[in-house]
Order: C-alpha cells, then sequence, then structure tokens
C-alpha cells in the first residue's frame, strides 16, 4: 500500500484537522504505524496517547521519514512532519486512506452495548457465516476473523482496535474475500476517535447501565451514553433494544442521520416502553432450561412487515433469558440484509461464544457456572436468570473487580451480590496497579452482610477451590468475570492465568 503527501493533505484538511506541513521531502509513504516498533522504511509514523519523544527518534533510526502528531519534535527533524489538531482523528482518517476505504467493499454491522456485545455478533456471524458461505469477517473482543487462513483467526487485545489496525484487518478481509464484517464497537473506540469517518450499513444498540466510568475512561454516565450513542449516529439502520434505559435519547440520536423507516425498534412482550413510538418486532419466551432459550418473534409495524421473513419460532443454544434479545438483535440485522428464515434458525442453535454460560458439574458439591458478568446489569441478569432455573440451595459467588478502570463496576457487584447471592468469596480480578484487597473491600463496602457472608481470599485459585468446597449438591457455585480469559493483568503484565473453567475443572477432578 502506499500514500501520498498530497493525499494526506487534503483529507486532514477536508477534515478542518491540518494545521501545518513541515515538508521535507517526502512524497510517499509505504507504511503507516503508531508503534516505533513496527516502523519500516518510509513508514508515516503517528505520535499519540502515551507518547514519548523517544519513540519518534527509534522510529526515525528504524526507517520513519515522517511523522503525524499535535506538535512539532526536534527528534523528527529532517523528517516531513505533519502537524494537526486532532491525532486521533487524523490517524483513523489517514488509516482508511492508506488501506484504500476498505469499508467501502463490506456490509457492516456494528453493535454496541454495555452488555450482549459480544453474544450479539457472535449470533450475527454466525448467520451471515452461513449465507455468505463463511466470507464474514468479525472483530469481536473475543476472536478477530480475517479470512480462511488459521492465521487469521485469532485473540483480540481490543474490543475495536486502534484506527490503523481496524483498516489494516478490513483491507485482509476484503483481500481474502470477505464480503461482511460484524464488529463490536466500544464506547472507547469512539472517546478515542478509533472509528472516526467510520460508517456502517446497521448498527445495534443493546442496552446501556453505568459502567467503564472512571480515570482512564469515560468521565461521566453521559459520556459514555453519548460515545455509544454514536454508533447509531453513524449508521444507515438502525435497530434498538426498545427496553433500553435512555430509549429517548438512543432514538433521537438513531434519527439524526437515519430515516425513522430505517430505524428497528424489539422488545419482550409485555415489556413497558418508555417513548410513544412503534415497537417493529416482539418476541415471546416460548421456553427456557440451563441449555438453551426457545423464543417466538413477531413483526408488529408495516415497516417490519418487510422483513416479515424473520417472523417465527427461534432456538438459541446459550443459556439466559437476555440472549433472545441479542438474538433478536442479530436477525434484524440479518433480515436487512435478506438473510431467510431457514439458514438464520440452524445457525443461531450452534452458536456459542467462549467463557459465557460455561458449566462443570461435580458430584457431591453444587454445579459451577462460569460466565464472562463482570458488571451490575450482567451479574444481576445471570444470577437470576440461574436462580430463577434452578431450586438451588444457596448462590456462592466467587468475584473480584479490575484495577485502573471501571471503578463504578465495585459499588455494582456489591449491590448485583446483595440483590441474589448468599455468600461472596471476593478475589482478585486483573488488578493493574492498585491493590486486590482494596478492590475487595471496596466491593464488599456495598454488600449487605445482613443477607449475604462474605470472605476474602485473593489467590484466584484458592478462592474458586473454597467456593466448590464448601457448596453442597444444591447449590449453584458462579465464577463471575474472566470467562476464558487466560491472563491476570497485573502491574501492566499479562500474567498468565489457566482460566476459570481449567481450575474449576481441576478442582471438581480432585474432591
Ligand atoms: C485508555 C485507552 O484506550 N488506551 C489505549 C491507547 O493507549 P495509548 O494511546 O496511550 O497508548 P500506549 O500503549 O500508552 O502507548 C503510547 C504510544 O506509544 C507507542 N509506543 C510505545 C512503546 C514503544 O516502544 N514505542 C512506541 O511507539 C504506542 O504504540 C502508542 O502509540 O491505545 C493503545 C493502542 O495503541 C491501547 O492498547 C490502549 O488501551 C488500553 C490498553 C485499554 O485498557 N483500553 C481499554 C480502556 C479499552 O479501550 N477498552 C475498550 C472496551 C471497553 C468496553 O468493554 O466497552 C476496547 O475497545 O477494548
Ligand atoms: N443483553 C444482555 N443483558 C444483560 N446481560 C447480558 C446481556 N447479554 C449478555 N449478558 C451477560 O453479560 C456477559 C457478557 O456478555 P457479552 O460478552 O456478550 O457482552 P459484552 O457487551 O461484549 O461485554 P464486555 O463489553 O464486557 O466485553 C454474559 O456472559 C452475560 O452474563
Amino acid at each position: 500500500m502506499i500514500i501520498g503527501i498530497d493525499e494526506i493533505k487534503t483529507v486532514l484538511a477536508e477534515h478542518r484537522l491540518l494545521a501545518q506541513v513541515i515538508d521535507n521531502g517526502s512524497e510517499k509513504f509505504r507504511a503507516v504505524t503508531f508503534d516505533s516498533r513496527r516502523v519500516s522504511n518510509e513508514t508515516l509514523f503517528f505520535c499519540k496517547g502515551n507518547f514519548r519523544p523517544e519513540y519518534l527518534a527509534s522510529a526515525k533510526a528504524a526507517g520513519a521519514t515522517g511523522y503525524v502528531s499535535e506538535r512539532e519534535y526536534e527528534e523528527g527533524s529532517e523528517l516531513t512532519a505533519i502537524i494537526v489538531t486532532d491525532i486521533q482523528k487524523a490517524m483513523a482518517l489517514i488509516g482508511a486512506a492508506f488501506y484504500g476505504y476498505p469499508q467501502n467493499d463490506l456490509f457492516i454491522v456494528a453493535v454496541t452495548g454495555t452488555k450482549g456485545k459480544t453474544t450479539t455478533a457472535y449470533f450475527t456471524h454466525g448467520i451471515f457465516a452461513e449465507t455468505t458461505d463463511d466470507k464474514t469477517a468479525l472483530f469481536s473482543t473475543v476472536d478477530r476473523i480475517l479470512g480462511p487462513a488459521p492465521e487469521q483467526q485469532f485473540k483480540s487485545d481490543l474490543t475495536t482496535p486502534e484506527s490503523l489496525d481496524l483498516f489494516h484487518d478490513m483491507r485482509e478481509a476484503v483481500d481474502s474475500g470477505m464480503t461482511h464484517l460484524v464488529m463490536e464497537v466500544s464506547s472507547q473506540a469512539y472517546k478515542r476517535n478509533r472509528v472516526y469517518g467510520l460508517t456502517y450499513d446497521v448498527g445495534i444498540f443493546l442496552n446501556i447501565t453505568p459502567d467503564h466510568i472512571g480515570p482512564n475512561e469515560h468521565p461521566t454516565f453521559e459520556d459514555y451514553l453519548l460515545c455509544k450513542e454514536q454508533v447509531l449516529v453513524n449508521s444507515t439502520c438502525c435497530i434498538i433494544n426498545a427496553e433500553t434505559d435512555h430509549l429517548a435519547d438512543v432514538y433521537y440520536a438513531a434519527k439524526t442521520s437515519s430515516q425513522p423507516e430505517n430505524v428497528y425498534l424489539f422488545a419482550r412482550k409485555g415489556a413497558e416502553i418508555a417513548l410513544d413510538v412503534p415497537v417493529d418486532f416482539w418476541y415471546n419466551n416460548d421456553s427456557e432450561t440451563l441449555h438453551k432459550s426457545e423464543f417466538d418473534l413477531r413483526a408488529a409495524t408495516n415497516k417490519a412487515a418487510k422483513l416479515d421473513q424473520i417472523s417465527g419460532h427461534y432456538e438459541v443454544g446459550i443459556a439466559g433469558n437476555y440472549n433472545e434479545g441479542n438474538a433478536v438483535a442479530a436477525l434484524i440485522a440479518s433480515a436487512l440484509d435478506g438473510v431467510d428464515h431457514e439458514s438464520a434458525y440452524d445457525k443461531l442453535e450452534a452458536v456459542r461464544v467462549p467463557g459465557r454460560m460455561e458449566t462443570v458439574v461435580s458430584d457431591n458439591h453444587g454445579t459451577i457456572y462460569i460466565d464472562y458478568a463482570h458488571n451490575y446489569a450482567s451479574v444481576h441478569a445471570l444470577l437470576e436468570f440461574l436462580k430463577g432455573q434452578t431450586h438451588a440451595g444457596r448462590v456462592i459467588i466467587v468475584v473480584g473487580s479490575p484495577g485502573n478502570k471501571g471503578e463504578s463496576r465495585r459499588a455494582g457487584f456489591g449491590q448485583a451480590i446483595s440483590e441474589e447471592a448468599d455468600v461472596a468469596v471476593l478475589t482478585t480480578d486483573d488488578p493493574g496497579y492498585e491493590d486486590p484487597m482494596a478492590i475487595a473491600k471496596q466491593i464488599d463496602d456495598h454488600i449487605d452482610h445482613g443477607k449475604v457472608d462474605v470472605i476474602f481470599e485473593l489467590d484466584r485459585p484458592t478462592a474458586i477451590k473454597k467456593a466448590i468446597e464448601m457448596s453442597t449438591g444444591d447449590d449453584i457455585v458462579v465464577l463471575a468475570g474472566k470467562g476464558e480469559d487466560p491472563y491476570q493483568k497485573v502491574k501492566g503484565v499479562d500474567t498468565p492465568y489457566p482460566t476459570d473453567v481449567i481450575i474449576a475443572k481441576e478442582v471438581v477432578k480432585g474432591l
């Protein structure tokens, strides 16, 4: 790939981002990166985030011939300097141009929401994989799928990648024959302008509850909501869960860029809708067990009747009644691309998401559920669902909360535990640079000790062992928050961790 300085200047000027160009003769760039460790000859280097000038010196030594930055650096002397007013926006725009606007060759479904993004992305991907003959890429928190080769399928580091990585991966997907892309879009992606300028064919908004509010994420809930709504503002068609909090705000955001006939609302039958707009699709639970849910979906407006191929009966193979709503969103998205009912039905049943609702069964102790739930809404929904499904004795939960992010989760865990659990084993979950005991105590501060027994055990494998060993056959043991995450993030280092599932299986084997 190659990009010329004139194209860069035009792109930036059109978006009022160009402050100055100090031209040192570089006409073209053959690579773009924000990481000095990935520089090659004729690279355009981006100085962003917690950047240090020595990175630019390293980039220059490695062959960079130009840099983009919000200010001039001595370390970049002799390089062409492109000075911009917003580095993150500039990076997204230049990234799209450098990789030849790969988004134009993809039908893109973007999914956002506090909870259910990954599951909905997997449902949507499952349907499209079937109907496009596996020509659907996936950018999710768990996996990235860029093409058919094994090396094009790998674990993600971020939910929504940095813009240059995003457009690079889209280009690779297109060049590998992909026609569709399903991507999760985090609020942080908008906060950091990783997806600036990108538009989607379909945007899905699932729900919003307080989360990701803290020093490195969003300053306020309002900021979090605003960033999430940007997915709809940048989508041609919008799908909204009409049961979401702040529905009016979310709906008005969708209407800023989509005609009302392109905005679809769905809800569970009987739900009270907080806005006077017709719901396009209603779904109704037929039956649910700990292994699957069955539901019926009906089009309810003239607009929805045009997508009537998805009215019908469905089965999803991931337990948790909230997954029905996630599946409905995926069905509407697929209908907007003309997918027919039969193939959709078959695929939904088979879709699984690693680390969501996994089960380990023990003989004389409780059944163990491992789930990625990691805020108030998801822990509450999970525990309520499990209690409704089993005639359980006690609910024993093993849980921690990450350091340096999502600080509001700590109070949320305390609240959900007080409402739904009997015993809480407070432990470690990605403490970062914080003291895990201090985090555990903050969760404990929000637990009602009249209802819940609390045990502190910071070594997570030992916490899991204690929880399983104390359980009896009627109890439910829930290992929350890590799913199949194979690391504990400690002081900036991804420290290998066997996963909750493997630890639970080992404990059960040794009982
Ligand atoms: C707060 C935030 O979003 N930070 C992201 C941001 O960090 P940053 O720009 O400050 O980059 P940095 O890693 O500190 O390094 C600074 C710069 O120096 C460069 N560098 C560094 C070392 C070197 O030797 N040479 C060099 O050039 C780096 O490549 C980088 O460009 O850009 C980095 C990628 O370049 C991200 O890894 C990093 O995400 C951090 C790890 C993170 O935890 N992000 C979370 C909050 C996040 O984004 N989460 C959302 C999901 C949230 C949800 O569930 O809704 C997500 O989309 O994943
Ligand atoms: N629609 C929903 N409402 C409430 N809880 C949900 C919903 N969908 C899934 N969950 C719960 O949230 C957990 C995480 O689900 P999922 O990974 O799909 O969400 P996510 O939005 O991708 O999460 P994150 O942003 O934390 O990565 C699930 O394991 C489940 O417990």
